[in-house]
């Protein structure tokens, strides 16, 4: 609990002084320019390890952006790409679900364990403590999440401004070009008009000519010429002008309709507008009205196309709700001063037009001048005719005075006569011509009178597009008002609820100064209570290990008393197991009668003759020549007993001999019978050796508490009455004497006495022995066992309480098969063996009966079997014996024989078991 307080305060104490660390850093860090952002950028660069870096990069290249508003774009989307990687999620959000939970698991606990008030009030703090830590870290959270939407906006921001800048450089870009392009036209304009010009000061001249002299009347004519041509080409271009007229009809009409729909379908027809406009332009003949009218139009798109431009910019920005306002203030002073910009770029080209009006006024003026000076030229021509006319009567005068003078007169007269016909004609001429001129004249004036119509036409329309282009600039303007004001006041408003949000982050920040000074007071109790826990938890260890060694000391005491009690309980139990084995008979002949197996099966003789009684376990009936014969034995094992039950019944003699008492225990039966099986098993279902000596293992085992055992082991087999070490492979023949120390007790020299740890040293020792075995193949038995089997374990035992020695000995056997020679086959080596094995039997039988007779002598050196078994069979030892009997027909002899020898044994009494124990130096054989 403490623990959890300190590590719990700690962490507390942590995250508080590193938030006010990072607040420290980001106050130092941060420009005084903008009061109340930096400090809203303190304040979240104080709760984040992450946020400082990212508030400190995007301010530097917000000021970057904002000093370099020419820098390329490209590296500002680079900075973009940077900006985008560095957002993540809250990095206290842990903490946060540890706190809630540890909070979950404070109250649970709280309300589980109402019975503790003392616990219950110093939990209180703790709970409070936590609710506000929560609530001061969902605080955090909330204003790191403001922090990361002020980031996100910020970079919308930085995007929409490089966007922004990219289309102003598109626009300036295109500005220059259009200024170029007017420059050019303005240029191009000049050249026509300094063109017009220099014809109109030559016609001038020409003009004049005949003015000063009357007698170029072919220059005049000559003049009337060109005037002519001229003529014919104001005809043609009348023509195209009047083409042009209805074309540019037809194009108001359409413009008019246009007008009325909106600024994207207006761009298409201005488009087309500009097509139909770069078509005349390609043509020949364009006036430079047109063209001053096709320089406007493109103007006037560019300025829309500008309009456009910024009134999706002010859109974009009016979506963009939470941009801060000051961002976006300086957004809109700069769209406005782009809009001043582009309103003055509108009056130069007002006042461009106005000019290039006031030059066609100039020009017009010009033409008009020429006219008028070209009809005072008529009309002083005119006045030359008249003189002419006048000069006529002359002339007659003359005639008449030459007529009535002389013939040489009248030769004269008559020449003059002709003369005068000829001026006359001439004079008709002239006349004829001068009335074509006055006629031509007129034409013009009249053509002059309906271009002047037609300028002054074209006049009034390019006023009715200015007044309409006025008017769509003016619409225009009032909707990028409309716009700025609305993206002003969703900026107002958003600034608003910002402000709004951060008086109350500050509201509750102050609100936890006083949480923390009851923290800390509940820290500092809490750290003079750890302090004087240390103490305590000194004097209680102390206490409690008085109290531990108290009951140790008890519990050693209760301890011995529970030893003392168990001994006796032991040797109790000990005392009546043994009164059972006595009980049970000294010797115990147990009857185990083998299955029918397949390999029997082809044998004559199949029917089974031996039955077990279900109800009794002690009786065998045979059925032999049509009599049953009964048999009374310790236990008969039916065929279908298993190896685990058949060692049940040997236990108790085996840990007999863990007590210090010599046992012996053997397998005796016909070949085939199966004794090898009984005692040694298959790998897979091993025999009464292998549960005999795991059995002996467990049981030192249970009893290293008190005492520790020794475990030897020897294995020898008799063949031929030859002993041999089954546990070496060199086969030498070992003999049987008595030991020198004087105990009187079988000594074999040279056999090999292993000692074993374990059980599974154990198998290999057995496996090893089974393998040394001498086995042949008989006509009963293809594995047939020739000789006897002796593995002799030796258990020396010490009590560690009293020192007291044991020493156990447990011999199995796995005698040779007994068998009929007739019937065996053998002859030869077999035939010699197989009297040798009967023989042993013989001696043993022998040595049975002198221990049932209770003879003074037991003729135990009769045979090597015998011989070696003398301190297992004799008095006052432990033996069981196995007789393994065939259930077929055609063993029913070997059977009879097999169980009344059983029987003979049955009835021997080797007296009570004597315990081998050796206490203070004492041989001595308890019964
Ligand atoms: N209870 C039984 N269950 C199954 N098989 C058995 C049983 N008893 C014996 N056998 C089988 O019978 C065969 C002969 O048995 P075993 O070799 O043990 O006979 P034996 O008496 O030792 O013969 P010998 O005296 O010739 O050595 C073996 O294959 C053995 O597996």
């Amino acid at each position: 609990m403490y623990a959890f307080y300190s590590l719990l305060v700690y962490i507390f104490y942590t995250v508080f002084k590193k938030e006010e660390e990072a607040a420290l850093e980001g106050a130092c860090a941060e420009s005084p320019e903008e009061p109340g952002h930096v400090s809203m950028e303190t304040e979240s660069k104080g709760k984040g390890s992450h946020t400082p870096r990212l508030g400190k990069r995007g301010c530097a290249s917000l000021s970057d952006s904002s000093s370099s508003s020419d820098s390329d774009g490209t590296s500002l989307s680079d900075e973009d790409d940077e900006f985008d990687e560095g957002h993540g999620l809250p990095a206290k959000t842990p903490l946060t679900a540890f706190l809630s939970f540890k909070q979950e698991a404070e109250k649970r606990r709280a309300t589980n364990s109402p019975a503790e008030p003392n616990e219950k009030v110093t939990e209180s703090p703790l709970l409070s403590v936590m609710s506000h830590l929560l609530s001061f870290l969902e605080q955090y959270s909330h204003l790191q999440q403001l922090q990361q939407q002020a980031d996100q906006y910020r970079l919308q921001l930085r995007r929409h401004r490089v966007q922004h800048r990219r289309k102003m450089k598109a626009l300036r870009a295109s500005y220059r070009q259009r200024l170029k392009d007017k420059n050019s036209v303005i240029n191009s304009l000049e050249e026509v008009i300094a063109q017009q010009q220099s014809p109109s000061s030559e016609n001038e001249g020409d003009c004049m000519l005949p003015a000063a002299s009357p007698v170029g009347l072919h220059k005049l004519v000559q003049s009337l010429c060109g005037l002519q041509v001229e003529k014919s080409q104001l005809r043609g271009e009348l023509r195209l002008l009047h083409s042009q007229l209805e074309q540019r009809e037809q194009d108001r009409h359409t413009n008019i309709q246009a007008f009325q729909q909106q600024i994207e379908e207006l761009k298409s027809c201005i488009e087309e507008r500009e097509e139909e406009l770069s078509k005349l332009r390609v043509a020949s003949g364009v006036t430079d009205s047109e063209k001053r009218v096709l320089c406007l139009s493109a103007e006037n798109e560019s300025l829309k196309h500008s309009l456009t431009v910024t009134q999706g910019l002010l859109q974009q920005l009016s979506v963009i709700p939470s941009q801060s306002s000051s961002v976006l203030i300086k957004e809109n002073e700069n769209l406005r001063s782009r809009v001043l910009q582009l309103e003055s770029s509108l009056q130069q080209q007002a006042e461009q037009l106005s000019h290039l009006e006031h030059q066609r006024e100039q020009s017009d003026w010009r033409k008009a001048e020429e006219l008028r000076r070209r009809e005072e030229s008529m009309r002083e021509l005119r006045l030359e005719l008249d003189k002419e006319r006048n000069k006529e009567p002359v002339v007659k005068y003359v005639t008449q005075t030459v007529e009535v003078e002389s013939p040489s007169t009248l030769r004269q007269l008559s020449k003059a006569r002709q003369q005068n016909e000829h001026l006359s004609e001439k004079l008709s001429n002239q006349k004829e011509r001068c009335q074509q001129l006055e006629e031509n004249i007129r034409h013009s004036d009249e053509v002059s009178c309906n271009l002047q119509h037609k300028i002054a036409a074209y006049e009034r329309e390019i006023g009715t597009l200015r007044e309409e282009l006025l008017k769509e600039i003016g619409h225009l303007e009032e909707k990028k008002e409309a716009a700025v004001k609305a993206a002003a006041n969703c900026s107002q408003e958003h600034l608003q609820s910002l402000q709004d949000q951060f008086t109350t982050l500050q509201k509750r920040l102050s609100a936890l100064p006083p949480t923390l000074r009851t923290m800390k007071t509940d820290y500092a109790s809490l750290r003079s209570q750890v302090r004087n826990f240390s103490d305590f938890y000194g004097t209680a260890i102390k206490e409690a290990k008085k109290q531990i060694m108290a009951a140790i000391n008890e519990m050693s005491e209760a301890n011995k008393d529970l030893l003392e009690k168990y001994r006796k309980e032991v040797a109790l139990r000990r005392k009546y197991h043994e009164q059972l084995v006595e009980l049970k008979g000294n010797i115990r002949v147990l009857c185990r009668v083998k299955p029918v197996l397949k390999e029997d099966q082809h044998e004559e003789g199949q029917a089974v003759v031996v039955t077990t009684d279900p109800n009794n376990e002690s009786a065998l009936t045979v059925l032999s020549k049509g009599k049953a014969k009964n048999f009374e034995l310790d236990k008969v094992f039916h065929p279908q007993a298993t190896q685990e039950e058949v060692f049940q019944e040997i236990e108790p003699l085996i840990t007999s001999c863990i007590d210090g008492y010599h046992v012996c225990i053997f397998a005796y039966g016909q070949t085939g019978s199966g004794k090898t099986y009984t005692m040694e098993g298959t790998v897979e279902n091993p025999g009464i050796n292998q549960r005999a000596l795991k059995h002996l293992f467990n049981e030192i085992e249970e009893r290293k508490d008190m005492w520790t055992y020794t475990v030897s082991v020897s294995s020898v087999e008799i063949y031929n009455e030859v002993l041999r070490d089954l546990l070496t492979k060199d086969g030498e023949k070992l003999d049987i004497k008595i030991n020198p120390d004087g105990t009187g007790q079988l000594h074999v020299p040279g056999l090999r006495v292993m000692e074993v740890k374990s059980f599974q040293h154990i198998k290999k020792i057995l496996a090893i022995a089974r393998k040394n075995r001498i086995t042949f193949g008989t006509q009963m038995n293809q594995h047939s066992s020739r000789s006897h089997a002796l593995l002799t374990v030796t258990v020396l035992g010490t009590d560690l309480a009293s020192g007291a020695k044991t020493t156990g000995k447990l011999n199995l056997v796995d005698l040779a098969g007994s068998e009929r020679v007739w019937k065996s086959g053998a002859e030869g080596e077999r035939l010699k063996e197989a009297q040798n094995i009967n023989r042993s039997l013989l001696a043993l039988g022998d040595v049975i009966q002198a221990l049932k007779a209770h003879q003074t002598h037991i003729p135990f050196r009769n045979s090597r079997l015998t011989y070696l078994l003398q301190d297992s069979l004799g008095k006052g030892n432990k033996t069981a014996m196995v007789v393994q009997v065939s259930s077929l027909e055609s063993n029913v002899g070997e059977t009879l024989c097999s169980l009344k020898f059983a029987q003979r044994v049955c009835k021997v009494e080797l007296g009570p078991a004597a315990r081998k124990i050796e206490t203070g130096g004492h041989n001595e054989s308890k019964n």
